[in-house]
């Protein structure tokens, strides 16, 4: 689905990326860990066309990624739930979620939001009519979700889309992560530094330290005292 080769990038005259390689397969969650500022979102920026690509490639499905727009990079299949999560506070649940379909081309756009994403996530129904703003953290994070994933998109990009969030509200967004995985064949880059988080959902994992990629493999084969090593602070 997408495949990085020899990524360079940053900011200015910082180089923060250097010889990044990542493979996300169709319908698979790969897991990217790392300390802080290790630089997790600069990648995920410079897959959503935020930042440039300085040298190397970045594949999406059969096409190289230049310098398409994120607007572009969007209606070819990429969403993105940034860290944050970044809901429209004055607008409803619903209002939010008509924006989020905006991103399906007219021809096969409804007005109707699908069921299924109330049945991922029931609470958005119970309160349709609620503010973005007047929402708890974990239930602005399942609307960021949903808005992001109402469009379908073939591969969604979430960054710590699990932090601060009560542990039954992470154990849903878990769950919902791998049924749209395998039953969508979404292919999800879950941006984490809590190795539990991506052990609980993730096929695969990369591990960056320092602008590198130093670790990566299956999760079921994870070898976690050599993996801690990067990740100790
Ligand atoms: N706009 C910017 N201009 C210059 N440097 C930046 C900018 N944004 C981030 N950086 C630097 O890039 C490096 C990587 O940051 P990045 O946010 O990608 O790390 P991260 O792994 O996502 O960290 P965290 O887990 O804390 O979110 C850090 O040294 C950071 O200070």
């Amino acid at each position: 689905m997408l495949s990085v080769y020899d990524l360079q990038a940053g900011y200015d005259e910082t180089m923060i990326l250097r010889n990044v390689q990542l493979k996300i397969p169709k319908g698979k969650i790969v897991g990217l860990l790392g300390r802080n500022g290790v630089g997790k979102t600069t990648l995920i920026k410079v897959l959503m066309g935020l930042l440039p690509v300085v040298h190397g490639k970045i594949q999406f499905e059969e096409k190289e990624w230049r310098n398409e727009r994120p607007e572009h990079r969007a209606r070819a299949g990429m969403a993105y739930v940034p860290q944050g999560r970044e809901i429209f506070s004055d607008l409803t649940i619903k209002e939010n979620l008509l924006l989020g379909m905006e991103a399906i081309p007219k021809s096969k756009r409804s007005s109707v939001i699908p069921q299924e994403i109330f049945e991922w996530f029931p609470v958005l129904e119970e309160m349709i009519n609620r503010k973005g703003g007047d929402l708890s953290g974990g239930q602005q994070q399942q609307l960021a979700i949903a808005r992001a994933i109402i469009s379908n998109p073939k591969l969604l990009l979430l960054d710590e889309p699990m932090e601060g969030i009560q542990p039954s509200i992470i154990q849903l967004i878990q769950d919902v992560l791998v049924k749209i995985s395998r039953e969508k064949e979404m292919s999800i880059l879950l941006v984490e530094h809590n190795l539990d988080a991506v052990l609980a959902c993730a096929d695969l994992y990369y591990i960056l330290d320092k602008g590198r990629m130093v670790m990566n493999g299956q999760c079921d084969e994870i070898n976690e005292d050599e993996l801690q090593k990067h990740l100790a602070v």
